[in-house]
């Protein structure tokens, strides 16, 4: 197995979309992926996302736009040819053949010879950490295991990309969590180009050195974790990104105690935004007065779902327990404040 090799220099959309009658589901996507990137498509439901993956996989003909790979163009190519691993949501492994024979799979069609497949297939079963079950068959596996056999025919075939469906959609969250770290180990192992798609941000921030968010069938924005955490750019990214707090506004957010104070100047500002654990109890900057309505436990800390006198639904955090009905201030930090234009 090649390790941190990348076998691809570089992989570059230009202007990819994909209508369906009138619905234009893929919208000119244009990006440029370096060999060994793993890249994340987030958005909500319907957003485009498993298109654009369809579109690289060969499973659906582009509308307009190409993709070229290290400059040959593979958009042009059946699927079989252009040879990318594909891991989905359903494992889709063969329910008669054992785990090793699954993984096998793929290398025999290819002609590769049977020493070499047995060594690749082991390495591969190695890396997924299933050698002890390479005579079980898939019936006999969790769900998490088959998930690993699917990586496992994936990855055996050293494939030049790697796309990957909603993964772990179908696994509980304490599975998801254990093979969202095994997906990573295996990526910062093999250095093999990924990308990824998914509807949840969480994943998309742990997994992702660059996030590709959509809305629409169009881009909405490009960036390390860091930039879509921190600086989302339209209120729609925030949105998506965690700022459940919107508070409306020409120019101003006044309250009826305060007027909210944000570190982000912007002329003609008609939204603030931030989000419920930087909206606390006990900061003093920006503090307003608002009613609990509903607490929930966290661990840590307790979420309230607060109103304001006029009326607002906010959400924020509390380091001790209230009650519904309690009256307490609640404050933000101007640099955790976000404001947008319209
Ligand atoms: N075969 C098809 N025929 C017609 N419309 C389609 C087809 N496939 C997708 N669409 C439409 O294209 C848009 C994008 O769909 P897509 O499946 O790419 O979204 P998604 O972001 O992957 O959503 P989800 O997370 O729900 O899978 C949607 O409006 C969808 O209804």
């Amino acid at each position: 197995m090649p390790r941190s090799s990348p076998s691809l220099a570089k992989l570059e959309l230009t202007g990819v979309s994909r209508d369906f009658g009138s619905v234009t589901a893929l919208d000119g996507l244009s990006l440029t992926i370096t060999g060994g990137e793993f890249i994340a498509l987030l958005g909500p439901s319907g957003c485009g996302k498993s298109t654009a993956l369809n579109c690289l996989a060969g499973l659906l003909p582009l509308t307009a736009g190409q993709i070229t790979l290290d400059g040959k163009r593979v958009d042009t190519q059946p699927a079989e040819k252009r040879g990318f691993g594909m891991v989905f949501q359903n494992y889709a492994l063969f329910p008669h053949l054992s785990v090793e024979r699954n993984v096998a799979f793929g290398l025999k069609m290819r002609g590769v010879g049977k020493s070499e497949i047995r060594d690749r297939v082991q390495e591969a079963l190695q890396l997924v950490h299933l050698e002890h079950l390479a005579r079980s068959h898939p019936g006999q596996l969790s769900g998490g295991q088959q998930q690993r056999v699917a990586i496992a025919r994936a990855i055996v075939l050293r494939p030049p990309l790697i796309l990957m469906d909603e993964p772990l959609s179908n696994l509980d969250a304490k599975l998801r969590l254990e093979m969202r770290t095994e997906i990573k180990r295996l990526h910062q192992e093999l250095g093999l180009t990924t990308i990824y798609v998914t509807h949840d941000q969480e994943e998309a921030l742990s997994l992702a050195d660059r996030l590709v968010l959509m809305k629409d069938g169009k881009v909405q924005q490009i960036g390390t974790p860091e930039e879509l955490y921190a600086k989302p750019v339209t209120p729609f990214v925030a949105d998506f990104m965690g700022f459940r707090n919107q508070i409306p506004g020409t120019d101003s957010f006044t309250f009826a105690d305060a007027t909210w104070t944000s570190d982000s100047t912007v002329t003609g500002a008609s939204i603030a935004m931030c989000r419920p654990e930087d909206l606390r109890v006990g900061v003093p900057q920006n503090a307003i007065e608002v009613t609990v309505e509903v607490v929930e436990y966290h661990g840590r800390q307790f979420l309230l779902e607060v109103r304001t006198e006029s009326g607002l639904a906010l959400h924020a955090v509390s380091p001790e327990a209230l009650a519904p009905g309690d009256k307490v201030k609640v404050g933000v930090a101007p640099d955790r404040l976000l404001v947008f234009g319209s």
